[in-house]
């Protein structure tokens, strides 16, 4: 409920600001130079803030005629104002410290700035534009303040809030990362204009505290270089001071300090009268300095990388508040007159977009169907299929728009007994992986007439569309529907490409048959091996993805299990060389040969051998090892060439093959890891990529293997290299 609330008030607050942030920021990341093109001026002179107020007085008395003030800014330069008869020259200028001389005028505003600082302060709109922007300034805290909150929920509390971020390549990812680092300047930054605001409008208690010592004695007469409090004051700690008008007594020195203003008697130098400024007037200079940057470089950066940050946060704040609208619930149906209800548990949205998929071609087909958040289930007069799709935040936990269901569901009097399933969507990045849907489905099947035909949920691994369709279309199908569910869920189709067969080698033994298709595209496309080839075959609506290879020649490598059902295997197999086929190339960065790193472990079993063709001649900075399971020695003869190619290139540094139909020591590529546990342990702790590809058996042999490796040689749990990117799969 909280979480929504800070959801709700971020989300306003930063839309009825929307213009005035994005102005702001603009203008803000230009000011930010302000500071430090002042301060590159030539005006500092080393040191200048150790001088003390009595020794410059002096200076400065023996070389102009009158003095009338001294000030110091924030760089410590050094202006005075003088007066001379002499050729020296008089006005205000900036002075050297140490021997009174003029170093430069007072250069003019640049106008750039004073146009920029004016429109930042108040649009142009005098007071009314400063209040306004007093305002904005104080959402703008408001705004990092619940950003700040939600990024502690996202992360599953205050302690995690520093822990690492699993990155999911996702907007959201970028949102809070940011946040981390930039939100505090930003609140500094918000908060200190708020409180210039304040202050520029007296709203802050102005309690001036004033002492006010003994008159002096009139005979004690001393020179000014001699008054103790100039001898003591260094320049570092002076605002400004302002010389007596006249020889008259009642005519002071009048001393502005970081915290005080002193009046000092022009004779004697006693402090006649000390104002401590109120603290509120402190905190309007800290404020000023902190928002504006003056003085230091390495603030007016990070203030300029702030507004930069505020303007990306207002760009990915508004794709995610898109995202979330564009899946705002619409039924054409009520709960009770629907048959179909399916309900949906997502944190941000993605989840909801599968539903809606589901709804429209329910719709189409005219079934009454329902869509619904997790957290209104309730009892449904009608219903016979229930879908429930869900994603699992923190560790295992429902999204917000879910929390209530078990609850509700344990609490609910099922009227009409309905048919239930169960899918889930998450990450194998989080340690429970879809555990929220898992605890849906074991739920579920406790419960009296509902029916739950799976024994185990539907899982899906970083919202794998291809999985989610197939098992709608075969769910569809059991039900007699003919769903029509598009191909792809993304608006922008990806661009079909032509390939054209150039060579075709098929490789049968007693046990089966493999074949390999060398393909060329007809326009130069880019394809990195791992990515992933998605072929439909003429008269078919789902499509296939196989694992890409690329050849010494640059072409594209595809190696094919033809399985005497299979529809696409078949197809494939009966393409002769000239013939072309159309199919999309899809982009698999996370099972890409990483750049980095000093050791890389290649595993693959049967045709999973594919992608790891193209890698093998990829240039890498470190040493490559190729496990290779696969049945006969035919097999292996097949592939040869390029492996040795690649030994001889020198881009694969060792490769180890298991037959499990012919003569070999070892049957499994499993086998051939046992053998070399030490190198594998090495290759872990030395912040080197395992890489898997092939069945998901295989997988899970192997992922079994590795964790008795880490237990057994002491290194942090599989699940670490895991979530670090060190171990790498695409497997099926
Ligand atoms: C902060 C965060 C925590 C997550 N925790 C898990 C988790 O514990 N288990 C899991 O399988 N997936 C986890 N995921 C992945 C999401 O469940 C997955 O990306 C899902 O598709 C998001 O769907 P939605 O956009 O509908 O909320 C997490 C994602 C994020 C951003």
């Amino acid at each position: 409920m909280l979480s929504k609330i800070w959801r709700f008030s971020h989300f306003y607050l930063t839309v009825s600001s929307f213009l005035f942030l994005l102005l702001a920021a603009v203008t803000g990341a230009f000011l930010a130079f302000e500071p430090i093109q002042e301060k590159l001026q030539p005006f500092h002179i080393k040191n200048a803030e150790d001088v003390s107020v009595a020794q410059l007085i002096n200076t400065l008395k023996n070389k102009y005629d009158e003095v009338l003030d001294i000030e110091v800014d924030e760089n410590y330069f050094v202006k005075s104002n003088v007066f001379s008869m002499d050729v020296v020259g008089d006005g205000q200028f900036y002075i050297n410290p140490f021997d009174g001389n003029k170093i430069a005028d007072i250069p003019q505003k640049n106008a750039f700035f004073e146009f920029l600082t004016n429109f930042h302060r108040s649009l142009f709109l005098e007071t009314p534009g400063r209040i306004f922007v007093g305002i904005v300034c104080f959402l703008l805290f408001l705004i990092a303040i619940t950003g700040l909150l939600l990024a502690i929920k996202r992360q599953g509390g205050f302690l995690k809030f520093c822990s690492k971020i699993i990155n999911d390549k996702s907007i959201q990812y970028n949102h809070v990362a940011l946040g981390r680092f930039m939100l505090i300047p930003i609140m500094i930054l918000a908060l200190s204009g708020t409180y210039l605001s304040m202050d520029r409008f007296s709203l802050l208690p102005d309690t001036k505290d004033v002492v006010n010592n003994q008159k002096s004695t009139p005979n004690k007469t001393i020179s000014f270089s001699e008054f103790p409090i100039f001898k003591n004051t260094r320049l570092k700690d002076v605002q400004k001071l302002e010389f007596p008008f006249s020889n008259d007594e009642e005519d002071y020195f009048i001393l502005n300090l970081h915290d005080k203003e002193l009046k000092i008697h022009q004779k004697t130098g006693d402090i006649v009268q000390a104002t401590n400024y109120p603290f509120t007037k402190i905190l309007a200079i800290l404020s000023f300095n902190l928002h504006t940057g003056k003085g230091s470089i390495i603030w007016s950066l990070i203030l300029f990388l702030s507004s930069l940050a505020i303007l990306y946060f207002m760009y990915s704040g508004s794709i995610i508040a898109y995202k979330r609208l564009r899946t705002k619930t619409k039924n054409k149906y009520k709960a009770d007159e629907a048959n179909f209800i399916i309900l949906i548990g997502s944190e941000n949205g993605s989840t909801k977009i599968l539903g809606k998929i589901i709804q429209q071609a329910l719709l189409k087909v005219g079934k009454k169907v329902f869509l619904d958040d997790l957290n209104n289930y309730t009892s449904y007069t009608n219903i016979e299929q229930l879908i429930i799709i869900t994603s699992t935040y923190g560790e295992g936990e429902p999204p917000s728009n879910a929390n209530l269901f078990l609850n509700k569901l344990q609490q609910t009097k099922i009227t009409k007994s309905f048919t239930c399933h169960v899918i889930g969507l998450g990450s194998f990045s989080y340690q429970k992986f879809c555990e929220f849907a898992k605890k849906i489905h074991s739920q579920v099947l406790l419960q009296d007439n509902i029916n739950v035909p799976a024994t185990n949920p539907l899982l899906i691994h970083n919202q794998n569309y291809e999985q989610f369709r197939n098992w709608i279309l075969k769910w569809s199908t059991s039900l007699d529907l003919n769903l029509e569910i598009p191909k792809e869920l993304a608006s922008k189709r990806p661009k079909e490409t032509v390939f054209k067969v150039v060579d075709k080698q098929n490789i049968i033994d007693e046990y089966d048959e493999t074949f390999t298709l060398t393909l060329t595209a007809q326009k130069r496309r880019k394809y990195v091996p791992g990515d992933l080839l998605a072929i439909t075959p003429p008269n078919e609506t789902s499509e296939r993805l196989y694992s890409i290879g690329k050849n010494t020649k640059g072409d594209l490598l595809l190696s094919v299990k033809r399985h005497s059902q299979g529809v696409c295997s078949n197809y494939l197999n009966n393409l002769q060389p000239s013939q072309e086929l159309k199919v999309t190339i899809k982009k698999n960065k996370d099972f890409y040969l990483p750049k980095k790193g000093k050791q890389f472990i290649l595993i693959a079993n049967g045709t999973g051998i594919a992608p790891f063709l193209g890698m093998i001649h990829q240039k890498s900075k470190g040493s490559v090892s190729l496990y290779w399971g696969t049945r006969t020695k035919t097999l292996e003869d097949f592939y040869k060439p390029q492996i040795l190619q690649a030994i001889k290139n020198n881009t694969l540094q060792a490769y180890h093959v298991a037959f499990s139909k012919g003569e070999s020591p070892y049957k499994y590529v499993q086998d051939l890891i046992i053998r070399d546990e030490e190198h594998i342990a090495k290759t872990l702790l030395m912040g080197g990529t395992i890489m898997i590809c092939g069945s998901i058996a295989m997988r899970n042999v192997v992922f079994n293997l590795l964790e008795k490796i880490c237990t057994s040689k002491k290194l942090k749990p599989l699940e670490q290299y895991n979530n670090n990117k060190q171990i790498l799969t695409d497997c099926y």
